[in-house]
């Protein structure tokens, strides 16, 4: 049985008349644990607004091959990487998973696609956002983080109280700690512009960087340290937000949800962790799951489909076993399919 994507009876003209994605989201998926429901639910979400660029999903060798085909099936562009591991370390990660994140690194490799914007799997965008494509080039874009919640207690910033979130709430003590910490992003979202000396810069950095609790989300900020360059808190809605800085929440202009508070994930949602009870988050899970059940978002289009210089070639790249043809589709440029009358 082909892959859906090379299945697709696309001629070689409607193929050439697709112009290459130059564009596209990406997100990232480790092991063979439920991340993938988090996958789809964006996949289904970045549809339901409207979004113009597909979706690459940068999957570790450890992802079965059935997450890979559920993925397929909902028009995501699935590209395998190899796993980036930080330098051996004695670190205590704020979440000892944090360690497969590094390999988050690789989507700068992508460099068929002059700019992505990158979201977490347990991120879900309920308002068009590819205007973050136009920002201007040249700088890193993400949102700032929150220091208040506990998986920051091994830091400063946390033992007094201090956030960015609120600068002025607890003065920064200059005199006793020196300049305040530099404005610090979540990475579970940025803009960046993939290209092989970047991702070049950033693995060799890499190698000679101590790792640190926050793992690849330390390293980005202290990478993009210059370019770094502040969005609204509506790119990027860390829960925690809800309850550490709600003065700096307009809950109804947020396009994107981050579901990283712990509890917060809505396929493992039981509502039982501090906060979960709440009514805003009873109504961010609901509308999470809302999306994901919506049968209507089910990709219908043909699957992105190898840019084929000839049909015969992607009919024939279809009769190969599934994974020599990923394997050749993985080489060849992609194009999204128009999507079936
Ligand atoms: O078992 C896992 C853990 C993490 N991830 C990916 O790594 C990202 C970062 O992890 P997570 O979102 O759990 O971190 P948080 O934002 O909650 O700190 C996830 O969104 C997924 O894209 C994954 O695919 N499988
Ligand atoms: O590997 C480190 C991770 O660090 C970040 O998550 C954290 C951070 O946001 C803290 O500030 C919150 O307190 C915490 O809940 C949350 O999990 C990113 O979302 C994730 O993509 C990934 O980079
Ligand atoms: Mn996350």
């Amino acid at each position: 049985m082909a892959p859906p994507q090379l299945a697709g009876k696309m001629t070689a003209k409607a193929a050439a008349a697709v112009k290459p994605a130059t564009r596209a989201y990406v997100t990232f998926l480790a092991g063979d644990g439920d991340y993938w429901k988090g996958v789809v639910g964006l996949a289904k979400g970045l549809r339901k607004v409207g979004s113009s660029y597909p979706l690459v999903v940068a999957v570790l060798p450890d992802v079965p091959e059935s997450h890979r085909r559920i993925l397929i099936s909902q028009g995501c562009i699935v590209r395998e990487i190899e796993p980036v591991y930080p330098p051996e370390n004695q670190t205590q990660f704020a979440m000892a998973y944090y360690v497969i994140n590094y390999s988050k690194l690789r989507i700068w490799e992508f460099v068929e696609y002059e700019r992505m914007v990158y979201l977490d799997a347990d991120i879900q965008v309920f308002d068009n956002i590819d205007v973050l494509f136009e920002l201007p080039k040249g700088h890193f874009y993400a949102v700032m983080d929150c220091f208040c919640e506990k998986t920051w207690s091994h830091t400063p910033q946390y033992q007094i109280g201090y956030c960015q979130q609120c600068p002025d709430k607890v003065a920064w003590p200059t005199a006793e700690l020196g300049p305040p910490p530099a404005l610090y992003f979540n990475a579970g979202m940025f803009v960046h512009e993939p290209s092989t000396a970047t991702a070049k810069s950033l693995l060799d950095t890499l190698r000679v960087t101590t790792p640190t609790p926050f793992a690849e989300q330390d390293f980005l900020n202290m990478f993009f340290r210059e370019q770094y360059k502040p969005i609204p808190l509506i790119y990027n809605l860390v829960l925690a937000m809800l309850w550490r800085h709600p003065e700096n929440v307009q809950l109804e202009k947020v396009k994107v949800v981050h579901y990283c508070a712990a509890g917060s994930k809505p396929w493992r949602y039981t509502g039982k962790e501090a906060n979960m009870d709440r009514e805003d988050i009873k109504m961010l899970v609901k509308k999470w799951w809302d999306v994901y059940n919506d049968g209507s978002l089910d990709f219908k289009g043909l699957p992105p489909v190898a840019a084929a210089d000839d049909a015969d070639e992607v009919e024939a790249a279809a009769k190969k076993p599934l994974r020599a043809a990923l394997a050749e589709a993985r080489t060849v440029k992609y194009v999204t399919a128009p999507s079936a009358a």
